[in-house]
């Protein structure tokens, strides 16, 4: 820590920037508290007393070598040696970097001094005329060619890049008494522990820059709030009160020690505390918001008594130990210029932000430079300033022409969170140990590089590092058209950044207010781009809205107070960000996992005595709270495989390499590798499954990004549909001709089925008619026989009318057949009628009681093959018969079959009448 301090002394003497801001700045000169401009010699007096009234005999000591007798006589020799650097040095450096300084900066440093109240302009309205040939005036490019880089070298000797960073921490004991705010106490702490950086709205306070002429504004600090005068409404006969806005403060007067109080300090306060922080002021061109931010030297403003802050917060903790490094940048239409940054570097290499989608957002190239002191954030702003741009405009003499974000960087971790020897011996991780002329090369020790923007301060022991960034933004002011070409184009691009915040607000507070999650524009612009983060909710925002009051600017004063109402809606849950020693947890994961397996070893063990004694219940309650301790083995398990990869590929070859997965799962106990087992085929089965969609999706995705032009996506949807519809028109055309001819058969059908129902009829009336004649055959021939009318032989005769037999056709046959074998055969006539020899009819007509014709099922055969035997007269009787005979062949012809046969084997097509 010796070598450390004296290295950061020598580079406080050396630093350019010191020197450069010691002629030049008129902040300096001017504050009593700042020792950069004063008498060597005081400033000599001053440290001694400084340093001796800063370490107090009850504060605790360093328990490192820095904090020695010898640390201290050595800090303060240094510091002696530094303060007292020969006036020619001075002279000479000052010469040196006094040449380079643009005409603008250089201008800047001279013609900002004005007296507190003399400085208000009248009404900022829009002059006339010429601009004041003593106003300095921005070049077209004010960066490019300003100075010869040679000059201010690519990187500071306090570049972050290239310091060693455990040697320029600071910490309670290092804390000039002169850099410390005096209102810094317990009771302000503890105030501010309460105060508006908690909440989770944005703070919105509105600024009302006094004027000498009339005020269109009645502003009320007492009740937060703000109304336009009566007299400026746009219609005051109307009798109407004008709306009032109501704020967490309205303040008003030129002081900004009250303004920082109010607005600033408990967002410092929790930027100290690990919480991001952002505070920017927001208004119209010359309302004040550069006055508000950067201040006066009479006057500082929220930036430099924020700083004093920092300072005075750290040594009020003498627990914790502070790396601080802070960035100063600008957009510039469009463009991030880096401030600290030698001019020519910065305009040829644009800031870019990386970072993937979400909230990632890493500024790239961007100079970060550490800062010990009060003094070294001091000359940093400086040099930032110096390169900011600014113009004079028909309404602001010094007129911001570009969003100036000043950043710093806190880091912090506790302070003898190890043993004793912790705190001499370097950090586990990321301590570097000094080399000859104090610093280290990083990555020499064979750690990695710390990429841009990422962490640099290393976690000591088991403890942790806590990360914030306090930002202090100072907008562009929006403005109307301008009489200078430069400053309109410069005009149009502040006022579009301006305009994207604005709806980037609206909607990050209409999807607070609504619970909706709309797309928030952030990449419209730098601007928001930058703040994503913050504005997505991690990070306490403070904003200042700047307000002119005169009655000329009403329009844009009431537009900023819609802003500043919009603004208040956006929620905010800012978390504090701590990174943990990868390795102490590793450490601790490990002794969990033992303690774990002890645990479980030990239920394992009284399973099978408690599963006697326990309810089914409690058995399930068991086996789950088994389960549970594998599932916590299995996850931290895990854990230390990640953490494992990790550090090996930060630490190669270091023998403190964990313990390999392998080992660690050949200490699982049997049941633990048959679960693992289990979880593994599930998981693979799973991936497979996943593999398979993700093939299936791959094939059918389409051969388009997902930021293709709308047109065309809807091209190649409308170009996909093209194929479907067609099978679909076809699919429909196919189906419906089928339907049609089922439609068509089935009316056939019906037809048909109606002429068969006509045709029963028809036949049912044919058998009524038959068998009416049946019987009046049977009626003539019982007659013809009671006459005695048969020819030779009065024995009446009996009909005997074919019937149906049991047996069905075939029988019948049989049965004729056999009684034909009986008979002469010669004696059969044609109409199967028996006659004998001398010609007489010998019927054998017989009448049983067999059922009449209309109660039968008649088969054709029958009718066919049976014969009717009469013994009647052979010509009456062969008359009688041949009638039957055709009616018989009648009925047979209606294809009686048909109309009896089974109606589900009927055949489809046109029915017998159609063919
Ligand atoms: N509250 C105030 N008390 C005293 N003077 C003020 C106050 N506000 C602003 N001024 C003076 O008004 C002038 C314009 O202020 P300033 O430069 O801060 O405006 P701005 O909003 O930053 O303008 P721009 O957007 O153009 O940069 C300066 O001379 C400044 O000193």
């Amino acid at each position: 820590m010796i070598i450390g301090a004296s290295a950061r002394l020598i580079r406080r003497r050396n630093c350019p920037g010191a020197v450069t801001c010691a002629g030049a700045s008129p902040i300096h000169t001017v504050h009593p508290a700042s020792s950069l401009l004063r008498d060597p010699e005081d400033v000599i007096r001053h440290d001694q007393d400084a340093i001796m009234a800063s370490v107090p005999p009850s504060t605790p000591k360093r328990t490192n070598s820095s904090a020695s007798t010898s640390s201290m006589s050595s800090d303060v020799s240094s510091r002696l040696s530094r303060s007292a650097a020969p006036n020619n040095l001075l002279a000479s450096t000052h010469k040196r970097y006094k040449a380079p300084l643009s005409v603008e900066s250089r201008s800047k440093n001279f013609t900002k001094t004005k007296s507190v109240l003399s400085s208000v302009p009248g009404t900022p309205t829009k002059r006339s005329g010429t601009p004041s040939t003593s106003r300095p005036q921005t070049p077209a490019s004010p960066r490019k060619g300003a100075e010869s880089p040679s000059l201010l070298p690519a990187t500071s000797e306090m570049d972050v890049s290239i310091v060693d960073i455990e040697s320029v921490l600071v910490d309670y004991q290092m804390v000039e008494e002169a850099d410390v705010s005096g209102e810094i106490d317990d009771a302000w702490l503890q105030a501010a522990m309460n105060d508006h950086g908690k909440h989770d709205k944005v703070m919105v306070s509105i600024r009302v820059r006094p004027s000498d002429s009339n005020s269109a504004w009645n502003p009320s600090p007492s009740t937060h709030s703000i109304q336009l005068d009566p007299n400026h409404a746009k219609n005051p006969a109307s009798g109407l009160s004008p709306a009032t806005f109501n704020f967490d403060a309205v303040l008003t007067g030129s002081p900004n020690k009250p303004i920082y109080t109010t607005v600033a300090r408990s967002h410092v306060h929790a930027a100290m505390e690990g919480y991001n922080a952002v505070i920017f002021a927001y208004g119209q061109t010359a309302s004040g918001k550069t006055y508000t931010l950067s201040g006066s030297d009479e006057e500082p403003g929220i930036i430099p008594r924020a700083m004093r802050d920092v300072f005075g917060f750290i040594r009020q903790t003498p627990t914790r130990e502070y790396l601080l490094r802070c960035s100063y940048l600008e957009i510039y239409n469009e463009s991030i210029h880096d401030l600290l940054a030698p001019p020519s570097m910065a305009a040829a290499n644009p800031v870019q932000i990386q970072g993937g989608t979400g909230n990632d957002v890493v500024l790239s190239p961007l100079r970060e430079e550490v800062v010990t002191s009060l003094k070294s954030v001091k000359e940093v702003l400086k040099r930032g300033e110096g390169n900011r741009r600014t113009a004079c405009t028909d309404w602001n003499d010094r007129s911001s022409r570009s969003h100036s974000v000043f950043r710093l960087v806190i880091e912090s971790r506790e302070r003898g969170s190890g043993s004793s020897e912790d705190d001499d011996d370097p950090p586990s991780t990321g301590r570097q140990t000094p080399g000859p002329n104090g610093r280290q090369t990083p990555g020499a020790s064979g750690r990695q590089t710390p990429g841009p923007g990422g962490p640099r301060l290393q976690a000591r022991g088991g403890g942790s590092v806590q990360t914030s960034v306090l930002s202090l933004i100072d907008l562009a002011g929006s403005e109307k058209a301008t009489s200078d070409k430069e400053r309109t184009r410069e005009g149009k691009y502040i006022n579009t950044s301006l305009l994207t915040l604005g709806t980037v607000i609206g909607t990050l507070a209409d999807n607070a207010a609504k619970r909706k999650n709309d797309h928030v524009p952030f990449r419209n612009s730098k601007l928001t781009r930058m703040l994503q983060p913050s504005l997505s909710g991690n990070a306490r925002i403070s904003v200042v809205c700047t307000i002119n009051p005169d009655p000329g600017a009403i329009g844009e004063s009431m537009s900023t107070l819609q802003f500043a109402k919009r603004i208040k809606n956006v929620q905010l849950h800012a978390q504090k960000t701590e990174v943990v020693n990868p390795e102490a947890l590793i450490e601790r994961y490990r002794k969990e996992i033992e303690d774990l397996k002890r645990r479980l070893a030990e239920r394992e063990a009284e399973a099978p005595a408690r599963k006697r004694r326990l309810s089914a219940q409690e058995q399930i309650q068991e086996s789950k709270v088994m389960r549970d301790l594998n599932n916590r083995i299995k996850q931290l398990t895990k854990l230390i495989l990640t953490s494992d990869s990790q550090s090996v590929d930060e630490i190669k070859g270091d023998e403190s390499r964990p313990s390999s997965p392998s080992k660690l799962d050949f200490d699982m106990s049997p049941y633990q590798l048959q679960q693992e087992l289990l979880n593994a085929r599930t998981q693979l089965e799973t991936q497979a499954n996943q593999i398979l969609s993700l093939e299936a999706a791959l094939v059918a995705r389409p051969p388009l990004t997902t930021s293709a032009p709308e047109t065309e996506k809807d091209k190649l949807i409308a170009e996909t549909r093209e194929p479907l519809r067609a099978v679909k028109e076809d699919v429909e055309k196919e189906w419906k001709d089928k339907l049609d001819e089922e439609v068509r058969r089935r009316e056939e059908k019906e037809r048909w089925a109606d002429e068969l129902v006509m045709e029963l009829e028809k036949e049912k009336k044919l058998r009524t008619k038959l068998e009416d004649e049946r019987r009046a055959l049977a009626a003539f021939v019982s007659k013809f026989d009671s006459l005695g009318l048969g020819l030779g032989t009065p024995t009446p005769k009996k009909l005997r009318p074919p019937m149906p037999s049991p047996g069905g056709a075939a029988s019948i046959f049989a049965e004729k057949q056999q009684n034909k074998s009986t008979v002469d055969p010669g004696a059969k006539s044609d109409l199967g009628v028996e006659g004998n020899e001398n010609g007489r009819l010998s019927t054998l007509v017989t009448f049983p009681t067999q059922p009449s014709l209309l109660d039968q099922v008649m088969p054709e055969e029958q009718f066919e093959d049976d014969e009717v035997d009469f013994d009647v007269d052979s010509s009456v009787a062969t008359k009688l018969v041949g009638k039957v005979k055709s009616e018989n062949a009648s009925v047979k012809k209606k294809g009686s079959r048909d109309v009896l046969g089974d109606k589900e084997n009927m055949p489809v097509g046109p029915p017998p009448v159609a063919r």
